[in-house]
């Protein structure tokens, strides 16, 4: 069995809200994670909802500022929310970006020196956290949601389409759905994945809809006061290629709302039920 270390356990609305570390074959080193257990996990397998965290943000984030756990708890569903990239590894360039590197791994598996040895969330993600997740909860792999939020979006979206039939549900808030045409993707996705531009678009969920749709209605809240609304998300770029691609989706425009975790708590009662239904929780 892969060892886990229990960072620290509390009780949450009658569930447990855990901090784990591991070491990671996919990122080569140390990860960590925040998962919480509704109380159904006391006694059933429950379906599990992966939560991908944008730029600057850790495993700490959403766990804290989402607000998720209440309804988590009533719906029974495992809540899971890894940090967004491997940690001290030392790189070069690493650091002192907030836009790449350590808190800015876009949940891609890099392909460029150094990065291709540490910088791998997307294997990490799909594969590795739910076999360890498996092992170690009382998860049931066959019942798996994912979402996130801005890059964490953009994780959640290419994710589930770059894999038919691995998640029930997807729903992203504020996700960067465009990577190759904006500019946080035009300076992450180069270093992480070379110059060749069609390695950036088996990234870009626009560019992935058009080929593959998933099975089931993608939703998605933006908010109009998103100080990144205009150069970096886009969000009718994702709805005009759902349309040319056939993908079923709702997206859901609230004015007034900017890019935090305000925005986000405000309607994530909302994302934890499309992904409930989904999940046979109703
Ligand atoms: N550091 C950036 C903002 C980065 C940002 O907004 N990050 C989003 C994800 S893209 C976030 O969730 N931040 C963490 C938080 O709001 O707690 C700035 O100063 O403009």
């Amino acid at each position: 069995m892969t060892e886990i270390e229990t960072i620290s356990e509390q009780r949450c609305h009658g569930g447990t809200q855990g901090f784990y570390r591991h070491h990671s074959e996919s990122c080569g080193g140390p990860m960590r994670f925040a998962l919480y257990q509704p109380p159904q996990a006391a006694s059933e397998v429950c379906p599990v909802l992966y939560y991908l965290a944008g730029l600057t943000c850790t495993e700490e984030t959403a766990t804290i500022k989402a607000g998720a756990q209440r309804l988590a708890s009533e719906l029974g569903l495992i809540l899971v929310m890894p940090d967004t990239s491997p940690r001290n590894t030392g790189f070069d360039g690493a650091t002192g970006d907030w836009e790449f590197g350590e808190g800015a791994g876009f949940y891609v598996d890099a392909t460029q020196a150094p990065w291709s040895s540490r910088f791998r969330m997307h294997s990490y993600v799909v594969d590795e956290l739910p076999a360890l997740i498996a092992e170690h909860f009382p998860a049931d792999r066959e019942r798996s949601g994912i979402m996130g939020h801005s890059m964490g979006g953009h994780g959640a979206l290419t994710i589930a389409l770059k894999h038919p039939g691995r998640y029930r549900s997807v729903s992203a808030f504020a996700p960067i759905v465009a990577p190759t045409q904006v500019p946080w993707g035009e300076k992450a996705l180069p270093r992480y994945l070379g110059e060749d531009t069609s390695a950036w678009a088996a990234y870009d969920a626009c560019e992935l809809v058009r080929r593959q749709t998933f099975d089931g209605t993608i939703l998605i809240d933006q908010g109009e006061a998103d100080g990144f609304l205009s150069t970096q998300l886009k969000p009718e770029l994702f709805d005009q290629a759902c349309a040319e691609g056939g993908q079923s989706l709702v997206l859901r425009r609230h004015a007034g709302y900017d890019h935090s975790y305000y925005f986000i708590s405000t309607f994530i009662d909302d994302h934890l039920r499309h992904h409930a239904s989904a999940l046979g929780r109703p």
